[in-house]
C-alpha cells in the first residue's frame, strides 16, 4: 500500500471548554475521496481550519505528505500543497475570471520586482507556464465562455466553479472542498459532481469534501467519516456508514434510528 497524502492522528482542538475536534484521527490515500459528514456542530470545519493552520490543536500530529503541519502559518501550508474552497465564495468579484485564476498561481510565481519590470528572461517565461496552466483549468471546467467576464457578474454556480478553479491553479497534492454544492439548484450540483469526480480519476488529486447533502457524499466519495459532537462515529464505504446505527441516530434521533434498523 503507498503512503497516504495525509495522516490526522489523535487530534483534540477545544474552545473554552467546547471540544471542536475531540481526538480524531484518520489517513487519506494517495488518490482518495474522503469525505467528513456529521450534523451542524459537529466538528467539520474545525478540522479544515486545523489543516490549513487557521487553528492549532492543543494535541495530536497532523502529517501533510511526511511533513509535520502543527504550528505552521497557512501560507506556508497553501505553499506545501494545500488548496481549498469555502463555503462562501471568496474571490476577487471586480476581477475577471482569468485574473482570479491567475492569483492562484501566485505561489508558483518566483520572479522579483527587477525582473518583472524589465520583462526578459525567466519572469517571461513563468507568465507564459502559468497561463498555460489556468488555461487548461478553463478548458477543464468548461469556464471558455466567462473567462473574460468580472466574477461577480457571473450566475453562483460558476463562481463556485471559479473558486475550485483557483484552488487547482495551485496544483495542489490536496484539495479541501468544503461544501461545494451549498446552494446551488440540481443541474449546478451534477455539474459540480462531474467535476469533483474527474479531477479525481484525471488529475488524480485527492481530495477531502464536507458536504451537507448526503446522495452527493454517497455517490461520490471513496470513504467517508461521519461525527457527531466532535467524534467520528465510524469510518468506512458510504455503505458501511448509511448503515451504521450510530449514525441514523446523529441524524434522526434515537426512535428513528429503532424504526430504520428493525
Ligand atoms: N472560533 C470558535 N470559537 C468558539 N467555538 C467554536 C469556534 N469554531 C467552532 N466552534 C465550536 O466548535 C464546534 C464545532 O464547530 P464546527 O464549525 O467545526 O462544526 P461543523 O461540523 O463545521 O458545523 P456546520 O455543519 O454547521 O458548519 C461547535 O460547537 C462550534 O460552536
Amino acid at each position: 500500500m503507498t503512503e497516504p497524502i495525509l495522516v490526522f492522528d489523535d487530534v483534540h482542538l477545544s474552545f473554552a471548554g467546547v471540544k471542536a475536534v475531540n481526538g480524531v484521527s484518520f489517513e487519506v490515500g494517495e488518490r482518495e475521496l474522503f469525505a467528513i459528514i456529521g450534523p451542524n456542530g459537529a466538528g467539520k470545519t474545525s478540522i479544515f481550519n486545523v489543516l490549513s493552520g487557521v487553528y492549532r490543536p492543543q494535541r495530536g500530529r497532523v502529517v501533510f505528505d511526511g511533513v509535520d503541519l502543527v504550528g505552521k502559518p497557512p501560507h506556508r501550508i497553501a505553499a506545501l500543497g494545500m488548496a481549498r474552497t469555502f463555503q462562501n465564495i471568496e474571490l476577487f468579484s471586480n476581477l475577471t475570471v482569468l485574473d482570479n485564476l491567475m492569483l492562484g498561481r501566485h505561489h508558483h510565481i518566483r520572479y522579483g520586482a527587477p525582473s518583472a519590470f524589465a520583462w526578459f528572461g525567466r519572469a517571461r517565461h513563468e507568465e507564459i507556464a502559468n497561463r498555460a496552466v489556468v488555461e487548461n483549468i478553463v478548458d477543464f471546467l468548461e469556464l471558455e465562455q466567462w473567462r473574460s467576464f468580472p466574477v461577480g457578474l457571473l450566475p453562483y454556480g460558476v463562481q463556485k466553479r471559479v473558486e475550485l478553479g483557483r484552488a487547482l491553479a495551485m496544483e495542489p497534492k490536496l484539495l479541501l472542498l468544503d461544501e461545494p454544492v451549498a446552494g446551488m439548484n440540481l443541474e449546478e450540483t451534477e455539474d459540480m459532481a462531474r467535476f469533483v469526480l474527474d479531477i479525481r480519476d484525471e488529475l488524480d488529486i485527492p481530495m477531502i469534501l464536507v458536504e451537507h447533502d448526503m446522495g452527493l457524499v454517497m455517490d461520490l466519495a471513496d470513504r467517508v467519516m461521519a461525527m457527531d459532537f466532535g467524534t467520528p462515529i465510524v469510518t468506512g464505504t458510504p455503505g458501511q456508514v448509511q448503515a451504521d446505527e450510530g449514525v441514523i441516530r446523529a441524524y434522526l434521533g434515537q426512535e428513528h434510528a429503532t424504526e430504520v434498523t428493525s
